[in-house]
């Protein structure tokens, strides 16, 4: 039967990257979707803004909602200061299993633990299941009407604290108004919208940093 577009995805990593060089990995990928098919990654161009915003952070703990095929997983996970962690949630196990070969790639799965499930079943078993407190970033690639709900979920759940930064992808396209009206009009947010395009096209898209105030 026909491969999967993640599993072609995987193919061109293990093909054209280095085990154990993150950096090479994302290259790899980046080459790949944009010379031979295109794939929901964070890509290139917003990816820079992503790691800006981590390496800004330098979060002890982070919260990634959509891991897809691991790219921007590999993106921020090459980023964290030691004994760093990196929860990832991906809800399509196939894709799980293919992002899990990615990361393994890269070299980076001490720093990282995917799980398998839907964000609304998972963010309330957080802070028991992984002893994690609170997330210091919290990175929004999943789906686009779950933002707003998961958000306001993580709020509830205690799991955002004075200065959380929620950093989310394609508020523009595919489009999240729901989550910009409401993290944009909140007192309890400070929100900026970072200009980019949808990756690699040249349609604009951009991702919305916006810190939690408590
Ligand atoms: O849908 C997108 N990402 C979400 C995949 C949802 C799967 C999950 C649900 C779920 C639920 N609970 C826990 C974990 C998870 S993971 C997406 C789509 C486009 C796009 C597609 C066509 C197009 F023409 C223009 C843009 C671009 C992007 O950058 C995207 O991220
Ligand atoms: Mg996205």
């Amino acid at each position: 039967t026909r491969s999967t577009r993640p599993q072609r995805l995987l193919g061109a990593v293990q093909k054209n990257a280095t085990r154990g060089d993150p950096g090479s990995v994302i290259q790899a990928i980046d080459h790949y979707c944009r010379n031979k098919e295109w794939a929901m990654n964070v890509g290139d161009e917003k990816g820079c803004i992503l790691d800006s915003v981590v390496s800004e952070v330098n979060p002890a703990t982070v919260l990634e909602l959509g891991t897809y095929c691991g790219y921007s997983t590999v993106r921020i996970a090459r980023l964290l200061p030691p004994h760093a962690k990196l929860i990832t949630l991906e809800f399509n196990p196939a894709v799980a299993a293919i992002a899990r070969q990615v990361i393994a790639w890269a070299g980076l799965e001490d720093k990282v633990q995917l799980v398998e499930g839907a964000s609304g079943d998972f963010i309330p078993r957080i802070k028991e299941q992984f002893g994690v407190k609170t997330f210091d970033l919290v990175f929004l690639d999943h789906w686009k009407e779950y933002y707003l709900p998961d958000t306001k979920l993580m709020e509830e759940c205690g799991l955002l604290r004075k200065g959380s930064v929620l950093l989310a992808d394609n508020v523009v396209c595919p489009g999240a108004p729901d989550y910009l009206e409401y993290v944009r009009s909140s007192p309890r947010y400070e929100s900026r919208y970072f200009k980019s395009h949808l990756e690699y096209t040249k349609v604009e898209d951009g991702l919305e940093k916006s810190v939690f105030l408590g």
